[in-house]
């Protein structure tokens, strides 16, 4: 475990939903939290009957209950990140803004899931407008994909300039860096990425209010994709748990699942869109400067375009 400046051990919360087949949801973050040596704490949104097929059920929670779980952990454990996968309705979305909002939170990853991998929905459409007015502004880094940037934006994004229009418009809505997440980019728009010909490459776009900054990461062929947005986000938590700068830890986390990824094209569990391998080894990186454009080498690391290595 992680030891701070202060000797406690480094601890992060998860608030998000269970999965019962173990690739997304509490148990990715969970995972991602010990892979990274920080403790992990958690309180259950949600619970699914999920497996790599699909989702074949949802049981909520009482929000007086999610509630009850959060000053538990406060009370005695307390936190240094905490990341909000998903809300499932309307009611436990402004629960945990409740939450947030008293609790005055530092290091909050925001995650706003909307849909499972195979299509199942994770959030009641009217839960959206208390997403953006009442958590977005609490967040310091959201997560958003395509399609939830799409939503929450309210137009299509088929282009890269819609993408930097949409990390622009999100920006205004309040949190202090967003990360648009390219894995579901079509060949398309691919094709639309500033040197990207044949859509081999996957983008995230950051933005931090003031600076671009772009990710580009050889694509994975792979079915093996369950619960990457999950394992994004827990790790960039668990990465500001740990004192690192938001570019950073969000080039750590990239990496993290990147890795994951493609060691869990090795073995099989289930028969659909298979778990990450979370397992796999942290590789920390540091000194990744916003405006920059940062493409991923075969050492296993970021480095800045342009930069001879
Ligand atoms: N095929 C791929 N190859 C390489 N990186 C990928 C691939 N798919 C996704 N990623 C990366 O994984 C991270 C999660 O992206 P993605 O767009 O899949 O999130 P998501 O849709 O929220 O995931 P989830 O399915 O768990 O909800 C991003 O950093 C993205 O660039
Ligand atoms: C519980 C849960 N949270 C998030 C996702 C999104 O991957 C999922 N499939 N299941």
């Amino acid at each position: 475990m992680q030891i701070s400046d202060t000797g406690h051990v480094i601890r992060a919360l998860t608030i998000a939903g269970s999965d019962s087949g173990g690739g997304a949801g509490i148990q990715a973050d969970l995972k991602t939290f010990a892979a990274f040596e920080v403790y992990g704490a958690s309180a259950l949104t949600a619970l699914t009957a999920q497996n790599t097929q699909g989702v074949q059920g949802i049981y909520e929670v009482a929000p007086e209950f999610l509630r009850q779980q959060v000053e538990s952990v406060n009370g005695d454990i307390g936190f240094d990140a905490a990341k909000i996968g998903m809300l499932g309705s309307a009611a436990m979305t402004t629960e945990v803004a409740d939450i947030i909002a008293r609790a005055e939170m530092t290091n909050l990853v925001l995650d706003p899931v909307m849909v499972a991998k195979g299509g199942a929905s994770l959030l009641e459409d009217h839960a959206v407008h208390m997403l953006k007015t009442r958590l977005l502004p609490l967040a310091t880094v959201l997560t958003p994909n395509l399609l939830e940037a799409e939503v929450l934006c309210g137009y299509p994004i088929h282009s890269w300039s819609d993408c930097q229009q949409a990390v622009s418009d999100l920006a205004k809505m309040g949190p202090q860096c967003i990360v648009l997440k390219g894995g579901h980019a079509t060949w398309g728009i691919s094709r639309t990425l500033p040197d990207d010909a044949n859509g081999a490459q996957v983008f995230d776009l950051v933005f931090d209010g003031s600076a671009l900054t772009t990710f580009y990461a050889p694509r994975v062929f792979s079915r093996k994709t369950h619960g990457t947005g999950c394992t994004l986000s827990a790790a960039i938590a668990a990465c500001l748990a740990r004192g690192m700068r938001v570019l950073d830890a969000i080039a750590t986390a990239k990496t993290f699942v990147w890795e994951a990824m493609v060691s869990a094209a090795a073995w099989d569990v289930g028969t659909g869109h298979g778990p990450l391998d979370h397992s796999v080894a942290p590789r920390f990186s540091t000194g990744i400067e916003a405006g920059g454009t940062y493409r991923w080498h075969n050492d296993g690391r970021f480095h800045l375009e342009g930069i001879r290595i």
